[in-house]
């Protein structure tokens, strides 16, 4: 017989040409079948076994026909699996007892002496019941990770400041809509971060998160990246493929660096956003995709539709819902809190015994202007860990660029410990406070043309 068979199978009952008979029968039906005759090994049967269901006898001493034995056992057996499924062997003048016991617990139970086929339809429907049972166990389980997860639901985006809690609410908000989402904030701050939580508590969290970074596609690729395309239709397209907005259909799509995107390129992004549906390259039919949209930037896109190198109309078809992210320095009251996160993350990957950062650490942290905002915190407190031999972190122990310190106190910068790079940076940063990040009137004021400012801007992640 070549079928596959299931289910392990039990018989515990003091007859022994009982339990040959059954064995001989049951074993052309399921993988596995036991027979054991003592019933007190039944405790450490069921815990080496898996049993998918037991057959129990309810009398096993001589002469006795109580049953109660049989009662004893079902409780010992649901004690230990409350999932167990338990068939009960009576004779034909017990099945009031019988009855009692599915009462307490039993599933089911077969008279002695038994048609194998019949017996055989009740051990299917108990090993039927023994999978359901397994499978609301597994959802259970599933349901409590899940309802853990909700209620951790932003425990990997750490704040408690004003701006940090009015950015989860309105995470909380527009995570159950379909909304599309612009998230504005410069580098580091945590744009990618706060995407995969929307995703993550949206109705499409159980779909793809699918990330494409529109500041690294070079212009020959970036219609079969997000398009995908058929085989043969370039030299490099080897196997039809799947671009990024398919790959995302009925998940989330996030489109990082949106800022960075030429504008020949907008206008083909708009389209598939606008029709709902792309064309692999080299196909002629398009498809249709159902997507959330999550898009990012640090560029001031604002100014860049002003300017005309951003377009208008994508502008509004992205931003329907805008979160904007604080940069840390605008946020001080978070550094203890990130700090103590990144140092027992940190301490714990490289096995080093670092409990927190000291006073003196805090107060430098606070004043320090955090250019690469989380991103440089979370590095600079990693590299701080690795080298440290202290127990507390101490300011000689973290490491920051000169920048970041210069600029938080301007008036008092001095030109001998800087580069020119440096000094560069906080002329072009300057500039667009001053201009309210107007690239052109920034660009006017600094002598440098809008195309080399954007290089600048983009070179020092400003
Ligand atoms: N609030 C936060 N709590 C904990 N970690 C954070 C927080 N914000 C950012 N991070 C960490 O900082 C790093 C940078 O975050 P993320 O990549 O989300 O920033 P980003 O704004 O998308 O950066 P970029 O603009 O450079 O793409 C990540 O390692 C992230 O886990």
């Amino acid at each position: 017989m070549n079928e596959q068979r299931f289910g392990k199978i039990l018989i515990v009952d003091d007859n022994e040409d009982l339990l040959k008979a059954a064995k001989i029968f049951l074993k052309r039906h399921f993988a596995q079948v036991d027979t054991e005759t003592n019933p007190d090994l039944l405790p450490i049967l069921t815990h080496n076994e898996n049993y998918d269901v037991i057959l129990l006898d309810m009398n096993f001493t001589k002469d006795v026909s109580s049953g109660q034995e049989g009662f004893y056992w079902l409780d010992r057996i649901l004690e230990l699996d409350p999932s167990a499924v338990v068939v009960l062997i009576t004779a034909y003048g017990d099945v009031n007892l019988a009855v009692k016991a599915i009462k307490e617990g039993a599933t089911d139970f077969v008279l002695k002496p038994w048609e194998n086929e019949r017996l055989l339809a009740t051990l299917n429907s108990a090993l039927q019941l023994r999978q359901s049972k397994l499978e609301v166990n597994l959802l259970k389980d599933q349901k409590q990770t899940l309802q853990e997860d909700i209620d951790n639901k932003f425990k990997d985006i750490i704040g408690q400041s004003p701006a940090m809690q009015k950015v989860f609410e309105t995470i909380e908000r527009v995570a159950s809509t379909d909304a599309n989402v612009l998230i504005l904030g410069e580098n580091g701050t945590g744009k990618e971060l706060v995407a995969r939580a929307i995703h993550r508590h949206s109705r499409r969290n159980r779909e793809a998160f699918v990330g494409v970074d529109l500041g690294s596609i070079t212009t020959t690729l970036f219609e079969s990246e997000l398009f995908g395309h058929k085989k043969g239709s370039f030299t490099d397209a080897k196997e039809d493929r799947a671009g990024r907005f398919e790959q995302a259909h009925k998940g989330t799509l996030f489109l990082d660096e949106i800022g960075n995107l030429p504008m020949a390129l907008q206008s083909k992004l708009l389209a598939a956003l606008q029709n709902r549906q792309v064309t692999r390259v080299g196909a002629n039919k398009p498809v249709d995709v159902n997507i959330r949209l999550i898009s990012a930037t640090n560029m001031p896109i604002y100014s860049m539709v002003y300017e005309n190198t951003f377009r208008q109309d994508l502008l509004y078809r992205i931003n329907t819902i805008e979160i904007t992210l604080p940069p840390l320095r605008d946020r001080v009251e978070d550094i203890p809190l990130l700090a103590d996160h990144f140092i027992s993350y940190y301490s714990k990957k490289y096995n080093k015994d670092i409990r927190k950062a000291s006073e003196p650490l805090l107060k430098r942290m606070a004043k320090y202007h955090w250019p690469g905002n989380i991103r440089e915190l979370q590095h600079s407190i990693e590299r701080a860990v690795i080298m440290s031999n202290h127990n507390v972190l101490q300011p000689e122990d973290l490491f920051l660029n000169k920048m970041g310190q210069a600029e938080k106190s301007e008036e008092n910068v001095s030109l001998e410990h800087l580069n020119i790079e440096d000094v560069e940076r906080i002329l072009i940063r300057k500039a667009l406070q001053k201009h309210n990040g107007h690239i052109t009137r920034a660009a006017e004021e600094l002598g440098l043309t809008r195309s080399s400012l954007y290089r600048r801007l983009e070179k020092y992640g400003l």
